[in-house]
């Protein structure tokens, strides 16, 4: 576990509003981060995501302090990164805040890979990560994460979400 950074707070002149309304011009995949060990089996909706570098191959998760899930994260130091294919809208809607973590995980089918983290059987892919350095900005953690381990379905559609909404992603197929 590396250091931890905490990034010294900057007037901004961008209302938080104006800054959501522009963010959501921005599609991105939609992600189910799960977690499990000392601190307990949680998960959240993320779409806050990307890859970082492929030496080692890292990615990023952007995850607010005031979740509830917070603090199994923190303690556990593993988690995964569940992409989600175009049928899951609704369970991005259950891990997206307010329902109970059993409730979030019983809607789905799950199995663990290296880490113990809980990987979404039909997920498009699926990271199975240990957290290596966590950096502190405003709101925020961005946890960084190693994969250890990945599984992937090649046959599935994707899901974005964009304009407050989700999307399907379709797959060109071979002609
Ligand atoms: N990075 C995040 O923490 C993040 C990202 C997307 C959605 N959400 C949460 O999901 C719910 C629905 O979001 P929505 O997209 O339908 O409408 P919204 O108006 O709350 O958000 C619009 C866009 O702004 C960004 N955003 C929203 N909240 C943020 C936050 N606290 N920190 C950084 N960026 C943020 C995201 O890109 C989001 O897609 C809200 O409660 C929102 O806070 C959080
Ligand atoms: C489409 C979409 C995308 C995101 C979210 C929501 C939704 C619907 N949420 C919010 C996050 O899922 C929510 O705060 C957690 O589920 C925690 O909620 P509870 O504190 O457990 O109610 C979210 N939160 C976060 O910290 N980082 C993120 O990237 C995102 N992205």
């Amino acid at each position: 576990m590396a250091e931890t950074l905490t990034a010294k707070p900057t007037a901004s002149t961008v209302e938080k509003q104006a800054f959501r309304d522009a963010m959501a011009h921005l599609g991105s995949a939609v992600n189910i981060i799960t977690t499990d060990g000392p601190g307990g089996r949680a998960g959240f909706t993320a779409s806050a995501v990307c890859s970082v570098t492929d030496s080692p191959p890292t990615l990023l998760v952007c995850l607010n302090r005031s979740a509830s899930v917070y603090p199994a994260f923190t303690e556990n130091q593993v988690l995964c990164v569940n992409t989600l294919a175009d049928c899951h809208e609704s369970l991005s809607n259950l891990f997206g805040g307010k329902t109970p973590m059993e409730q979030r995980f019983d809607a789905a089918e799950w199995s663990s890979l290296s880490t113990g983290s809980p990987i979404l059987s039909d997920a498009l892919v699926s990271f199975d990560c240990k957290i290596t350095q966590v950096t502190q900005i405003g709101t925020h953690d961005i946890l960084f994460c190693e994969a250890v381990a990945i599984t992937r379905n090649d046959e599935r559609h994707g899901l974005v979400y964009f304009d407050r909404r989700y999307h399907p992603l379709m797959r060109q197929s071979a002609c």
